[in-house]
């Protein structure tokens, strides 16, 4: 079973490393969405010199909207407050003309926005943050904050419903996976992918800059939209494995539906012999606490003995307090419901 744990702000440095790893994780996961090239290098040329057997996962961000790094100030909104949402193309004409500080400029063209009238909701930060669509003009989207929060420059949106079918690979991400193959990644994680496509492009860029590099990667996708539950047979037959990332398909499809989702997809793939990763919320009662919830260890053992092949600890690790505990408690629980579950068979069965 796979255990991995992403690397952020509170476990970058050589003893946060070292205590998740010791703690029992088999793979570091990198978000290439955040941090820069020299730091991510140290911290690979750390993990090969002394862990071997730990592999590294290079996430690519693709199309994650995200508020735009033009975005000039912090601020905070409160419920009721009234939001423009828009381009980048258009942050300094909606400036000047609503006269409001209260505007949020996207990272997308003014044209992903426009291909898709129908918006009700807008999120943030994995759907923490809600806004209630009240009118789409020609260069806005006017919202009310229905949950406020604090709004910065490249916090996560999402905006259920926008047309993905034309977007391609980012520049970001065709220079990232130059990056990942000179790193010898073991893994390259596609975020957002939704369209069987996609995966050939994705394909395709790897293998086009993989000559000058050698070794060769798996490659992984991460589902986070409808688009991309659809089309998960045709996706995972293009790929080595896929992430149910759970985080973003909160805001993507509705936390009701997280359950029955994640059933579609291990169902899916039961009897493939791709990678199944269940990420996001795996202990995140334990951001704050040293002890699990009854409900994530219940989680923890349904899905071990649905057949999943491993578990991705993203905010836990990246940003909770308690990173090394939770890699230790997931490893523990792990191997505590294995020992029951292979009781009289060599391997944790599919069901
Ligand atoms: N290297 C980093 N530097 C700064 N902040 C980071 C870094 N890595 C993660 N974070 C922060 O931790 C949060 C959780 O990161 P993580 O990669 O686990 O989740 P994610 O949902 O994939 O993130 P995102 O949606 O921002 O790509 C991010 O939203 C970001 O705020
Ligand atoms: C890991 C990730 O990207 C998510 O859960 O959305």
């Amino acid at each position: 079973m796979n255990i991995i744990a992403t690397i952020g702000p509170r476990n970058c440095k050589p003893y946060a490393i070292d205590q998740i790893i010791k703690g029992g994780c088999n793979f570091v996961r990198i978000n290439l969405s955040h941090g820069n090239y020299d730091d991510i290098e140290n911290t690979v040329l750390y993990i090969r010199k002394n862990y071997k057997d730990v592999k590294i996962i290079m996430d690519l961000q693709g199309n994650k909207i995200r508020v735009s790094k033009c975005l000039k100030d912090v601020f905070k909104i409160t419920l009721g407050e009234i939001v423009y949402f828009c381009s980048e193309d258009d942050y300094e004409c909606v400036l000047k003309e609503k006269r409001t500080s209260n505007i949020i400029p996207l990272n997308i063209k003014k044209q992903m926005i426009l291909d898709n009238k129908g918006y009700k909701k807008i999120y943030m930060k994995d759907g923490t943050m809600e806004f209630d669509v009240l009118e789409v003009s020609k260069n806005y989207i006017k919202a009310m904050t229905k949950i406020g929060g604090i709004v910065r420059a490249e916090k996560g949106c999402n905006l259920p419903g926008i047309n993905r079918t034309s977007w391609s690979m980012t520049k970001k991400d065709i220079h990232d996976i130059s990056f990942a193959l000179s790193n010898e990644a073991d893994v390259i994680c596609y975020s957002y992918c939704s369209y069987y496509n996609q995966c050939v492009e994705f394909k395709e860029a790897v293998f086009k800059s993989i000559k000058q590099f050698g070794k060769i990667p798996k490659l992984w996708g991460k589902i986070e939209t409808k688009e991309g539950i659809e089309n998960i047979r045709q996706i995972a037959n293009e790929l080595d494995g896929i992430v149910i990332a759970r985080g973003d398909l909160v805001p993507e499809t509705g936390l009701f539906n997280i359950p029955l989702i994640q059933e579609k997809i291990i169902y899916t793939l039961k009897n493939t012999k791709k990678e199944i990763i269940v990420a996001t919320s795996v202990l995140s009662s334990m951001k704050y606490s040293v002890r699990p919830t009854i409900s994530e260890l219940t989680a923890i053992y349904n899905l071990l003995k649905s057949g999943i092949t491993g578990f991705m600890l993203t905010g836990e690790t990246t940003v909770g307090k308690n990173s090394s505990e939770v890699v230790k408690t997931l490893s523990a629980s792990i191997k505590y419901y294995e020992r029951i579950l292979n009781k009289g068979t060599k391997k944790t069965k599919r069901l």
